[in-house]
């Protein structure tokens, strides 16, 4: 029976989720918070963690970094709340199995919790031949593997990320959301010296004002209100490795001057803590806006501006990289086969042609979650049209923006395909359409739609 470890501070919700596993054939322990936790890691062993993201006296993250650190056998699963999914996605990043945001259904966490642990035992027998080589990264999947592309924009990153690696220079990464930037920083941070201590990526945009210096620095147990315990900063956890910060340019004014600081000098203090730490850390940042806008308007400080743009690196849009979009959509596609257990084997002409025609303002996320959402939907060997998304229906000039229902030109056209896609099931056109079927009897009214 594979034993699971809960990390939880809201007790009637861990007591809950303890039942509800036991019930379905596990084996649970609990812990309340992360110092619970680390003594029932060190006493028992697990199959799987499943821990919440915000706990007490650590930040899950830490806490994952630190388990998988000690433990990389063991999937770590987060639980997240809705609005941290973002955070959630770059604990994935550094090494998460899966996250799962509340509320969730019964059956999610179950799913969840089967391909984590098929997964793991997936490598385990990989890896068995040679386990003494456990520490060495796992190559059966296609988890965090940086495909190169072909077009002349991905030569030129290859080209810089390959210069700038070795060195301990500072990165600026500067492209739209979903470009890659975390899985650029990622593969720097693997080319360099620095490779076998932490990578640590941090969303500067998810940390409150207020707490960033004690998430950067660390704190000491009662230096605030709710500070119960010591806890380990973002720099001291990437001691000796890399520290990723994106969205660099939400940090606050005065967070940035805390910044600017500790790289310059070094060192770090804990919040109140009087010893100073030195940390010996390499710096890549990442953003979306124009940071040399944000200086010129007095947002962002230029002298830490300077400090982070040793060397620049362009994160390329999709869009400027036409040659590499099949590329990474059958990359994309293994990795759902993977994940979902599928053996879909590839697209279908007017798929691909669809794809080459649509803007992708999501980039490569938003072609990932495609590609994913697809292959699930697939029941035979090949993506077809009818299970992409009702965007890709839309006009040119409507896909790519919002994808928009509201607007009336779209809106009839958006109803038609959806018909015809359906069959005319007009139940099935609303679900497709993200529209209650009054709505739909409504639309087809008006719009004259027999
Ligand atoms: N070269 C690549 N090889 C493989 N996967 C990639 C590559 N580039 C991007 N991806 C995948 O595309 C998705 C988006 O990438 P990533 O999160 O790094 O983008 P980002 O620019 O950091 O986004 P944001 O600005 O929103 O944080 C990820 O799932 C990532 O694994």
């Amino acid at each position: 029976m594979p034993k699971i470890l809960v990390i939880e501070d809201d007790i009637s919700f861990c007591k809950l989720l303890e039942k509800f596993l036991i019930k379905n054939q596990y084996e649970v322990s609990v812990a309340f918070s992360a110092s619970e936790a680390r003594s029932a890691i060190k006493n028992e062993s697990f199959d799987l963690i499943l821990t919440d993201l915000r706990l007490p006296d650590s930040d899950g993250i830490v806490l994952m970094s630190e388990i998988k650190n000690a433990h990389p056998e063991i999937p770590v699963i987060l639980m997240t709340g809705y609005s941290d999914v973002n955070t959630a996605v770059k604990a994935i990043k550094n090494g998460a199995a899966d996250y799962i945001s509340k509320p969730f259904n019964p059956d999610e966490v179950l799913l969840v919790i089967t391909n984590a642990l098929k997964t793991s035992q997936i490598e385990e027998e990989h890896e068995a031949p040679v386990k003494q080589k456990k520490s060495v990264k796992k190559t059966a999947s296609t988890e965090n593997e940086f495909v190169k592309g072909i077009s002349v924009a991905s030569k030129k990153l290859l080209d810089h990320i390959q210069l700038v690696s070795p060195t301990d220079m500072s990165v600026l990464i500067i492209g739209e959301s979903g470009t890659g930037k975390e899985i650029i920083a990622k593969s720097i941070h693997q080319q360099s010296q620095r490779k076998n201590n932490n990578f640590i990526a941090v969303d500067c945009g998810a940390i409150p004002k207020e707490l960033a210096a004690s998430e950067f620095f660390g704190h000491l147990k009662g230096s605030f209100t709710g500070a119960i315990s010591d806890k380990m900063g973002y720099f001291e956890a990437a001691n000796g490795g890399t520290l990723f910060l994106d969205e660099i340019g939400n940090l606050s004014y005065e967070n940035q001057i805390q910044l600017l600081r500790a790289l310059q000098e070094r060192k770090i203090k804990p919040v109140g803590s009087n010893k100073e730490i030195n940390v010996d850390i390499r710096i890549i940042t990442a953003t979306n806006e124009d940071l040399r806008e944000a200086v010129k308007n007095g947002d962002f400080r230029e002298d830490l501006y300077h400090r982070i743009n040793e060397f620049s690196i362009l994160s390329p849009s999709l869009k400027d990289r036409d040659e590499d979009l099949m590329v990474f959509a059958d990359y994309f596609l293994e990795k759902a086969n993977q994940q979902l257990n599928k053996d879909v084997i590839g697209f279908s002409p007017e798929v691909v042609s669809i794809f080459q025609n649509y803007s992708w303002p999501g980039n490569l996320r938003e072609l990932q979650n495609c590609v994913k959402r697809a292959t699930l939907l697939t029941q035979g060997d090949f993506i077809e049209s009818d299970v992409l998304p009702i965007e890709f229906f839309q006009s040119q000039k409507q896909a790519g923006f919002s994808g928009s229902f509201s607007l009336s030109d779209n809106e009839k056209e958006a109803i038609i395909q959806a018909l015809n896609r359906t069959q005319n099931n007009k139940s099935e056109a609303a679900k497709l359409l993200k529209i209650t079927r009054k709505t739909l009897y409504n639309k087809l009214k008006q719009y004259n739609i027999d």
